[in-house]
C-alpha cells in the first residue's frame, strides 16, 4: 500500500454566486521515497486537494477518501490532524512570510515546531537541531542566522528556512505548494536541488504542485494534470513530457519554455480556465481544446489507459484515439483524422438541431461561453458517460476511441 492513498476526492465550497466544485473526483497516490507532481493552471484545485488532506479548508463539503498509512485523514478528528500536520505531513507554500511569524526569530520558530510535537526534548537539544537544520538546508552560519527576525532574511533564505522547518520532524510527507513561484530563476533552481538533495537523504514522500511543468521536469517520478477540478492525464515523469496524451498536457509542455518538448516555439493555450460554479458539459477542457469533437461537448470522458506506452499507469481522460501519444507528426495526423470524423458524423444532426459545432477550430470553440445548463444536473461527474462514473480507467470508450 502506497503511503498516501487519495480516492475519489471531491471538494466543494458554497458561496454567494453558487457552489464551487473545486475538486471533483480525484484520485492519486504517492509511495516513499517518491515525488508526485501535481500540475496545471491556477483554479483547477490543486492547493484545494491538498489543504483538504490537511484538514485545512474549513466550511468546505468533502467527500472520498485518503488513506496517510491506511488511516483516513478525511475523517481524522483535529486531536490526530495536529499530531499529523508537521510531524508526519509538513507543507511547504509559495510565500515563507504566511507560515514564518515575523516577529519570532526564525531559529526559535523551527524550536517551537519541535518542541509543540518532542515536548521531553531538552531546550538545548533542541535548539542544537534547530541550527543543525538551517545548516543543513545551507543557510551560512546558522548558529547566527538563527537569531535573525525572517525580514532579516531574502526570499530564497526565507524558503530554505521553510524547508528546515518542514523536515525538523522528519515527516514521512511533505508537500510543497508552489515552493519557488516567487523566487527568481537561479534561486529557484538552488531551491528546487536542495529539495530534491533532502528528499533523496530524508527518504520524504513529495508531492510538488506547480501551474509549471519546467518546475517538476527534473524531479517528479509521477505526474497528475488537473484541470477544472479534475484529473486530466496520470502518468511517470518521461511518458508525459515525451508521449502525453491529453491536449491540455500537449498545451502545457508548448507553453512552458523550460519542459522537455516544445521548447522550440512556445504556443500559450488559448482562452481561460472553467469557472468551476458553471462547469462546461461533455469535457470541461473541450471550450479550449483545439481538437474538440461533437462528443467532447456532451460526453464526458473518464481516464483511460492510453494505448502503446510502456508506463502502465498511463491514463488520460480524452475522446482523441488512446494510441494518439506525443507530439510528434504520426500522432498528430491521428488525431486530425478522429478529430474530422468526430466532427462530421454529427453534423447532419447538428443541423436537425439548428446548427451546432460545424466549424471546428480553436477560436469557435472558445468563444463558446459554458452555458449556465451546464451545471447541477447535467455535472459532467454523471453525465454521459459510457462507462461507470469514477475516474481511473472504469469507463469504456463507446466507439474505440476513434471517435
Ligand atoms: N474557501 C474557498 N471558498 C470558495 N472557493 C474556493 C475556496 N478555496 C478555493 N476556492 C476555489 O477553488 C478553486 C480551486 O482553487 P485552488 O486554489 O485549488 O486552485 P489551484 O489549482 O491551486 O490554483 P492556484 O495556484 O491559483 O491556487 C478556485 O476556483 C478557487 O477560487
Amino acid at each position: 500500500m502506497s503511503l498516501l492513498e487519495v480516492t475519489d476526492l471531491r471538494v466543494s465550497f458554497s458561496t454567494p454566486d453558487g457552489v464551487v466544485r473545486a475538486v471533483r473526483g480525484v484520485s492519486f497516490a504517492v509511495d516513499r521515497g517518491r515525488t508526485l507532481g501535481i500540475v496545471g493552471e491556477s483554479g483547477s484545485g490543486k492547493s484545494v486537494s491538498t489543504q483538504t488532506l490537511m484538514g485545512l479548508t474549513p466550511g468546505a463539503k468533502v467527500s472520498g477518501q485518503a488513506l496517510f498509512e491506511g488511516a483516513d485523514l478525511l475523517t481524522a478528528g483535529e486531536r490526530r490532524m495536529r499530531q499529523i500536520r508537521g510531524a508526519e505531513i509538513a507543507m511547504i507554500f509559495q510565500d515563507p512570510l504566511s507560515s514564518l511569524h515575523p516577529l519570532y526569530k526564525v531559529g526559535r520558530q523551527i524550536e517551537e515546531m519541535i518542541r509543540a510535537h518532542e515536548p521531553d526534548t531538552g531546550r538545548d537539544a533542541v535548539r542544537k537541531r534547530a541550527v543543525e537544520m538551517l545548516g543543513t538546508v545551507g543557510i551560512p552560519q546558522p548558529a547566527q542566522r538563527a537569531e535573525e527576525y525572517p525580514h532579516q532574511f531574502s526570499g530564497g533564505m526565507r524558503q530554505r528556512a521553510m524547508i528546515a522547518m518542514a523536515l525538523a520532524l522528519n515527516p514521512k510527507l511533505i508537500i510543497a505548494d508552489e515552493p519557488t513561484t516567487a523566487l527568481d530563476a537561479t534561486v529557484q533552481a538552488q531551491i528546487l536541488d536542495l529539495m530534491r538533495r533532502l528528499q533523496r537523504e530524508f527518504d520524504t514522500a513529495l508531492i510538488m504542485i506547480t501551474h509549471d511543468l519546467g518546475v517538476i521536469a527534473d524531479m517528479a517520478d509521477d505526474v497528475l494534470v488537473m484541470y477544472g477540478g479534475k484529473a486530466a492525464e496520470k502518468a511517470r515523469r518521461r511518458p508525459l513530457y515525451y508521449r502525453p496524451h491529453h491536449p491540455y498536457t500537449k498545451g502545457l509542455l508548448q507553453s512552458t519554455p523550460s519542459a522537455a518538448a516544445g521548447a522550440d516555439r512556445l504556443r500559450p493555450i488559448p482562452g481561460q480556465p472553467p469557472s468551476l460554479i458553471n462547469i462546461p458539459t461533455g469535457c470541461v477542457f473541450h471550450p479550449r481544446c483545439e481538437y474538440v469533437m461533437d462528443r467532447c461537448v456532451t460526453d464526458e470522458p473518464v481516464l483511460d489507459p492510453v494505448t502503446g506506452d510502456d508506463d502502465p499507469t498511463h491514463v488520460s481522460a480524452c475522446w482523441l484515439p488512446l494510441e494518439a501519444l506525443g507530439l510528434g507528426e504520426d500522432a498528430e495526423r491521428l488525431r486530425q483524422r478522429a478529430v474530422e470524423e468526430g466532427r462530421v458524423r454529427a453534423r447532419p444532426a447538428a443541423a436537425a438541431n439548428g446548427g451546432a459545432p460545424e466549424s471546428s477550430g480553436a477560436v469557435d470553440a472558445i468563444a463558446e461561453p459554458p452555458g449556465p445548463d451546464a451545471d447541477a444536473g447535467t455535472d459532467a461527474d454523471t453525465a454521459g458517460r459510457d462507462g461507470p462514473p469514477g475516474e481511473d480507467g472504469g469507463g469504456t470508450r463507446g466507439d474505440g476511441g476513434t471517435a
